[in-house]
């Protein structure tokens, strides 16, 4: 089945605070030595995608440095490939900006004109998953269905003002979709993950976008359910979305700690995650450090203590130092004896000696890029 994907990452908000005041969301670290985006690629690649185009406006220079011309994604080539897509002046717009979801593909509709797909996989570069997206492929030709929507039957505890809750009758046809709606009404989310055939998308968004309809979902899809053959599709494995809250992106960084969401994630032969690689050298554990449940990547020297922390790549931490429950970005310094916890660190910072940073009862410290304390 021929299938392109689009990776819509263009939000300008987000609940990540200082995190994204230097890069979008999709471009935020994880587990060490990831991006966001590396999940939903990955998933598309390893589901036999290889035409991919990503939408991206707010402070898109990491990601754009992180992606290249997709090589480690084995998407830099003739045909296909990894295309970057921003906004744009033409003789047809000005608009310096995508409106909405809908708006940021319309604006890029010569991109699906050109592309020899009959089918368009629409994912977020927000979220952390990993999944064959190829039985949903077939689950959606075997509807007959003009839009299928990946889904998630969640435990109580989701905050539903976050996510769209959906209804669905006894065939799986999405009959309901209350977006962001606060009061509980169905324990299936919707996991922002659309399959569409390409002309069907082409049509509604020709019809809705020029009369300003520009957010895919809210605008054009709910309002359209009973016109519209929208089917479910559920996913049962991990699956989050990183730019909901600080203690969220924390929260799933931590979760890599646990070894069933590591073997998820991480260990399928057959569908690895990739990312941009970097030529750091393996991280050293000096003779009095003591490094316990952690993860640590390349580059990091350690000489003094860390417990229950996730490393990025070229961490220094000085003789007598504690980090513990922390989240360190690349490049961070910790002088002798500093001690850190329940915080997250961003690129680039220097903790001086004797330092002391602690995240109070639920709150989590966090330490902008760059900072010297
Ligand atoms: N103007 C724009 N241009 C380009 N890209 C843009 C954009 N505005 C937003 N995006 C991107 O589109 C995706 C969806 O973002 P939204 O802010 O519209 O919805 P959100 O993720 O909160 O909820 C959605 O996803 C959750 C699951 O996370 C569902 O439960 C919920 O129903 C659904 O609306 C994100 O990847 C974002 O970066």
């Amino acid at each position: 089945m021929r299938v392109v994907g689009l990776i819509l990452s263009g939000s300008t908000k987000d609940n990540l605070d200082k995190l994204t005041l230097k890069r979008t969301s999709a471009a935020v670290p994880v587990f060490g030595k990831y991006r966001a985006i590396d999940f939903t690629l990955s998933n598309m690649v390893n589901s036999g995608i290889t035409n991919v185009g990503v939408f991206t406006q707010y402070n898109p220079r990491s990601l754009m440095d992180h992606l290249g011309s997709g090589k480690e994604w084995n998407l830099d080539r003739k045909r296909g490939g990894l295309f970057i897509l921003q906004p744009f002046i033409s003789p047809q717009s000005h608009k310096m900006y995508y409106e909405g979801t809908a708006d940021a593909i319309f604006q890029n509709l010569t991109f699906l004109r050109r592309s020899y797909e009959d089918f368009v996989l629409i994912g977020s570069g927000d979220h952390i998953y990993n999944i064959d997206f190829r039985p949903l492929f077939k689950y959606h030709v075997k509807n007959g269905a003009d839009i299928t929507l990946l889904t998630k039957t969640v435990e109580e505890g989701v905050n539903f003002s976050q996510y769209g809750q959906v209804i669905t009758d006894e065939n799986n046809r999405i009959t309901q979709i209350y977006e962001k709606d606060s009061q509980y009404r169905s324990d299936k989310i919707f996991l922002g993950v659309y399959f569409i055939n390409k002309a069907f998308l082409m049509e509604i968004l020709y019809a809705n976008v020029s009369n300003g309809k520009f957010d895919l979902l809210k605008d054009i899809i709910i309002p359209n359910l009973s016109r519209m053959r929208v089917f479910s599709y559920d996913f049962d494995g991990y699956w989050k979305n990183i730019k909901k809250s600080v203690e969220d992106y924390y929260n799933i960084n931590m979760d890599i700690l646990k070894e069933e969401v590591r073997n998820e994630l991480f260990y399928s032969p057959e569908r690895k995650i990739y990312t941009k690689l970097k030529d750091s050298v393996p991280p050293k554990i000096n003779v009095n450090a003591e490094v316990s449940n952690s993860f640590i990547s390349d580059g990091c020297i350690i000489n003094g203590v860390v417990r229950n922390s996730v490393l990025s790549r070229d961490v220094y931490v000085g003789a007598g130092s504690v980090i513990e429950n922390c989240i360190v970005l690349q490049g961070s310094y910790l002088e002798e004896g500093s001690v850190i916890r329940k915080t997250i660190i961003d690129k680039n910072v220097r903790i001086r000696s004797g330092r002391k940073l602690e995240g109070i009862g639920n709150e989590i410290n966090v330490i902008e890029k760059g900072a010297v304390l």
